[in-house]
């Protein structure tokens, strides 16, 4: 390429780089004396002490814990950059490198086949040499209803690829297409409408037949099998012989079924298990050096997201260590309120384009582009022995052959039926005594398969990229409308990056020799987050409320100067926080929504989730994965879309979140009251303004509570267990309290 124009451009914000290091540094001294403040407590003498020691050591840690983890997530401030690619100079199509499209599905149910079918049209409809792409769909459930269904999607991809193709149609989805009012092509010539009605028809057509055979429960073979037992299934969607009309006969992307073998005895550790297996029974179909993966829900909405990878892949002077480009997760569905925070706003609008500066994004799971050789370990050189690739590969001559440079398999479309072989990379003992998710493929360490295999990547020294464009999102998917969804969905997240975070792999021991130093600092803060968070949030929620109702002041008097440091600080967090969500075109409420939720998330999920992987780590406790639901509930939608809180879920989430808001409530009553009564306004007031605080931001459950009548409310039994479990803490509370002034008096 030598001189010619760059493929894309990297543009570092000088303005925002100096607001976020200035911040650091203010923000850091301050913490500093603080810290100052809290130790100076420890050498007086405990006669003169107006506070005991528990609680201030309590609120002495919760403080630097969380510093510690403020100024780790520094690291991701330091160099945040963003990109622009251009596509139109890219190579001609021949020369581009070929594109493996997977996609996983894992439950019929709660992943209804219609959208599973949509983004595998999106995928298809790619536009990208149909010759070089290749769609493979990964059903884990093993479901006749996916196949039949993939089959009908061929079908129908007969007309619609045509269509896009001619009418350079961008919505590539067929549902979001049809479904938009008046999207890309909405108007035009009478002859495009009328072709776009035959389209329309036959999309109803194809929803029909396979809705039809959902209702009538399958179409009947392979009716021994279950999802978490059935024989391997591989199959190339081939053209329909019976089907007479001949559309167009513009080529096809190749189309691959592949459900792999799944038995009871046999581990098959969710969805890095069914990649691996795809990306076995890949190479030798197609073999191609990019993958694009996709969860069945993320569908193509710029179809020009493999150009923009290659972008990257294809400049010389960062294609060698590139190994993944990531582009962000968006979703379709998200109301402006997003109580839930459902987009992910700070991941993907601000710690990915800092991690991008560094080394690289971490790989999130669905919506990139990743380099085939990049999981097949760090040992793969040209002349390694055969024996030892086998050790790590397993026994497949073929898959062995696949792994050499250019290496073309020659199975090739329209053959009737797979070799032998493909079907015995999809069972379910071809793992045993290979490498395979311990060094190759996407890793079983964690659940967080995603988190953790990127991680292993920046370890081996490869780089990521993160493209966002903000005027098309690349992907789009369904996001979480229901609380329910998003504790149980945090949960898993929690518990798996937490699991890393307690192994020998722990970013900030394992990465710093490895790894680009401040991006280790980032992987460290994202392992250890949800530990902090929950510590510290039940010990802000607890303790200066339990010590206001006891008289035991915590913090210094309005009219001491470190004062200014405590309210300094306060300020000085949230305007960041707030600028931030700003910078990211987000409104107020925003800001307050992610400020409740993040007092929600870390009194559950990261309680939960970073209690059940030290459970795992201790062998107490087993792997295991809970599919996001992906069926949309009308009434429930409607509460989401109004911002109302869908208070349906497990007392485990509510009890603990409820309990707490009525000890804030009764702090505040009981301070209030010693303010008039007793006038210690002075020595009380940081406390009672915590309790306000917290108040404050979560009107929505105290409304939940007391206001609202609907089915979405917060149960009265609820709120009548959560009294009990406060009074419980009280008395508790006071209790502890007193003994300790007594004990420190004497
Ligand atoms: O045994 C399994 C379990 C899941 N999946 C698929 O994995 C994808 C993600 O599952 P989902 O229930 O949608 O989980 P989310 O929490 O929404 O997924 C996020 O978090 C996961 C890690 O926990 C990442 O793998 C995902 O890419 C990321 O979008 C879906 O396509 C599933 O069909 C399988 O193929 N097999
Ligand atoms: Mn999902």
């Amino acid at each position: 390429m030598g001189d010619s124009l760059p493929l894309h451009v990297c543009h570092v914000n000088k303005l925002s780089i100096f607001i976020h290091r200035s911040h650091t540094l203010v923000h850091s001294m301050a913490l500093a004396f603080l810290v100052c403040y809290r130790a100076s407590f420890l050498f007086q003498d405990h006669k003169i002490r107006p506070t005991p020691m528990l609680p201030w050591l309590l609120v002495f840690a919760s403080e630097l814990l969380l510093s510690f983890i403020w100024l780790l997530g520094q690291a991701f401030r330091w160099r945040p950059v963003t990109r622009t690619v251009f596509p139109e100079r890219l190579p001609e199509d021949d020369k581009l490198p070929a594109v493996d499209v997977f996609i996983c599905t894992a439950d019929p149910n709660k992943e209804p086949p219609v959208e599973v079918m949509n983004t595998v049209l999106s995928a298809m409809a790619l536009d990208y040499p149909a010759e070089k792409l290749h769609v493979y769909l990964s059903d884990d459930g093993g479901s006749p209803l996916t196949l039949h269904g993939m089959r009908e999607a061929y079908r129908f991809a007969r007309w619609w690829l045509p269509f896009c193709r001619r009418h350079a149609i961008i919505t590539r989805n067929p549902n979001a297409y049809f479904s938009a009012l008046d999207d890309d092509g909405g108007s035009g010539s009478s002859e495009f409408m009328t072709e776009r009605r035959k389209i329309k028809e036959r999309y109803e057509m194809f929803k029909e037949s396979v809705i039809k055979v959902i209702d009538r429960g399958g179409p009947g073979d392979r009716s021994r099998s279950t999802a978490r037992d059935h024989p391997s299934v591989i199959e190339v969607i081939q053209e329909d012989s019976n089907d007479t009309v001949q559309v167009d006969q513009a080529k096809m992307p190749l189309l691959v079924y592949v459900s792999r073998e799944k038995r009871p005895s046999h581990p098959h550790n969710f969805k890095s298990g069914a990649l691996n297996a795809l990306h076995r029974v890949s190479s030798v179909i197609s073999n191609s050096p990019y993958i694009l993966v996709l969860d069945c829900d993320m569908y193509c909405n710029d179809p020009t997201s493999a150009r923009q990878a290659m972008c990257f892949y294809l400049d010389p002077k960062i294609s060698p260590s590139l190994a993944f480009v990531q582009f962000p997760q968006r979703f379709h569905n998200i109301s402006k309120n997003d109580i839930y925070d459902s987009q992910l706003r700070s991941t993907f609008s601000v710690l990915w384009e800092g991690l991008d500066g560094l080394q690289g994004p971490v790989l999130s799971g669905t919506c990139f582009y990743i380099k085939r050789a990049s999981l097949c370990g760090s040992t793969i050189q040209e002349d390694i022995d055969i024996e030892k690739l086998k050790k790590t590969f397993g026994s497949s001559n073929e898959l062995i052959q696949s792994l050499g440079r250019n290496y073309k398999p020659n199975v090739i479309q329209g053959q009737p039926g797979l070799p032998k072989y493909a079907q015995l990379l999809a069972s379910c003992t071809y793992e045993n005594d290979t490498k395979w998710g311990k060094e190759v493929g996407f890793l079983y360490e964690s659940v967080t398969e995603d988190f953790f295999t990127g991680f292993i990547l920046h370890c081996r020294g490869w780089t990521s990229i993160y493209y966002n464009n903000p005027s098309r999102p690349q992907f789009l998917g369904s996001g979480i409308t229901k609380l329910n969804d998003l504790l149980t969905q945090g949960i898993r997240w929690s518990s798996g990056i937490v699991e890393v975070g307690f192994s020998k792999f722990c970013p900030l021991i394992y990465g710093p020799p490895r790894m680009s130093f401040l991006e280790s600092l980032c992987y460290g803060e994202i392992t250890i987050f949800p530990l902090i968070y929950f510590v510290s949030a039940w010990c802000f929620a607890i303790i200066p409320q339990l010590c206001l109702l006891n008289g035991i002041p915590l913090y210094p008097k309005v009219s001491n100067p470190f004062f200014v440091i405590f309210g300094f600080i306060f300020l000085s967090a949230l305007s960041k926080h707030l600028y931030e969500v700003l910078t990211t075109g987000e409104s107020f409420q925003t800001w307050i929504n992610e400020q409740r939720l993040w007092m929600i998330k870390s009194i559950t999920f990261h309680l939960y989730g970073s209690l059940d992987a030290i459970l795992k780590r201790m062998g107490m406790r087993e792997a295991s994965f809970m599919l996001t639901n992906k069926v949309v509930d009308d009434e429930q939608v409607k509460l989401y879309q109004m911002g109302k809180f869908d208070f349906q879920t497990s007392n485990m989430f509510l009890l603990p979140m409820v309990a707490l808001i009525i000890l804030n409530m009764a702090a505040l009553v009981g301070g209030l009251l010693r303010v008039i009564f007793v006038g210690d306004w002075d020595r009380m007031f940081v406390q009672v303004f915590i309790s306000c605080y917290i108040l404050y931001i979560n009107l929505p459950i105290i409304e939940g509570m007391m206001i609202r009548k609907d089915k979405g409310r917060i149960q009265p039994s609820v709120t009548q267990l959560s009294v009990i479990i406060c009074i419980f803490f009280l008395f508790l509370g006071s209790v502890v309290l007193r003994w300790q002034v007594r004990y420190e008096l004497v």
